[in-house]
């Protein structure tokens, strides 16, 4: 289903998208919002809790719907489309992967943060053993420096990855630290390179379209920006942007189009847009996913979200971290009743 196409998408809204949706996503929707990608061309999508396998949790959310029934719903209703699973290693576990495999998806990305590609192999390994296309996803890519990134990515590939993706999981990236983080991963591995941005600082579509200038070719989006913080490059436009570039997507516009306006935009509480919450985890280089945390945080202890977010920000917090949410809420109102008195 690849042949031919310039660009591979990935539809994320699926999984990024349940973050925005506290993981209340239903059996209807994921089969009804499925369908129409796999009807419209999409040639991956990628269904999942937010979190990945196993995030269902008090710490990163309970999910309305066991995922595997998520999974399972996707993949009856895709007869070209692949279905993929995030698996970010030591949330999710080998016996999760096998069960996604089981169900049909057809995709492994093994998530880690930019610094601990190391966790990977064996979880890399075993998604190549069940047969599935493998990706290895370094989140916070803005958090390190481009000869780190280059090292860990190294490590992916040299762990059987087919494809590295640069994760701009803050949205905090500026266009040319993705244009050299594209360009020295092109320059170093053979694989293919992908690209998954988010729009806090509205530089998701630049960001996305400088990598695909520097040789990504994998990249993600999510319809109707149906993704953690303000969401990802908006696959509807990103199909239109590219077909304006003449690079075949191989997805149909209108198709896409009529699926955000008429289905995805209904499971959204609000339309996506950028919040002051969602800018500042941009400007802050804070995890898009920690958004409702830190809002619902703000409110039990009465402070300023955007405090949170920057003490976050500061304290380089990254993904697993979600406990800090509410210390960090608690110090800042601490503080602020300690200067009232
Ligand atoms: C918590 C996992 C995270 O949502 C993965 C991802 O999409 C990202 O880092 O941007
Ligand atoms: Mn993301």
């Amino acid at each position: 289903m690849s042949a031919n196409r310039d660009i591979i998408l990935t539809e994320v809204a699926l999984r990024d998208g349940s973050h925005a949706i506290g993981h209340q996503y239903t059996v209807e929707q994921v089969t009804e919002v499925a369908r129409v990608l796999n009807d419209a061309g999409v040639p991956y999508i990628e269904v999942a809790h937010g979190d990945g396998l196993a995030g269902s949790s008090e710490q990163y959310g309970r999910s309305l719907t066991d995922e595997m029934k998520l999974i399972e719903a996707a993949v009856s209703v895709c007869d070209q489309t692949k279905v993929a699973v995030l698996l970010i290693p030591g949330i999710g576990t080998m016996n999760e992967l096998k069960q996604a495999a089981s169900l049909g998806a057809k995709m492994a990305r093994v998530a880690t943060h930019v610094t601990e590609a190391d966790v990977s192999p064996q979880h890399i390994n075993l998604a190549k053993e069940l047969g599935m296309e493998t990706v290895g996803f370094l989140m916070m890519s803005h958090m390190a420096p481009v000869n780190k990134l280059v090292e860990q990515a190294k490590l992916m590939e040299s762990y059987g990855a087919d494809t590295v993706y640069v994760v701009d999981s803050a949205g905090a990236l500026l266009p040319h630290e993705v244009r050299e983080r594209i360009k020295a991963l092109r320059q170093s591995l053979t694989i293919n390179i992908g690209f998954h941005a988010h729009n806090n600082l509205s530089l998701a579509m630049a960001n996305t379209l400088v990598a695909i200038e520097e040789g990504a070719t994998r990249i993600d989006g999510s319809i109707r920006c149906l993704g953690a913080g303000a969401g990802n490059t908006q696959t509807e436009v990103l199909v239109a942007v590219l077909d304006r570039m003449g690079l075949n997507s191989g997805v149909d516009l209108y198709k896409m189009m009529d699926l955000a306006e008429n289905i995805v935009a209904p499971i959204l509480k609000q339309p996506q847009e950028i919040t002051r919450d969602s800018l500042v985890m941009g400007y802050a280089g804070v995890y898009s996913s920690f958004l409702l945390h830190s809002q619902r945080a703000a409110k039990q202890f009465n402070v300023d979200s955007r405090d949170i977010l920057i003490e976050l920000g500061k304290r380089k917090v990254v993904g697993g971290q979600e406990d800090m949410i509410i210390d960090v809420a608690s110090e800042i109102a601490n503080k602020q009743n300690s200067l009232k008195v």
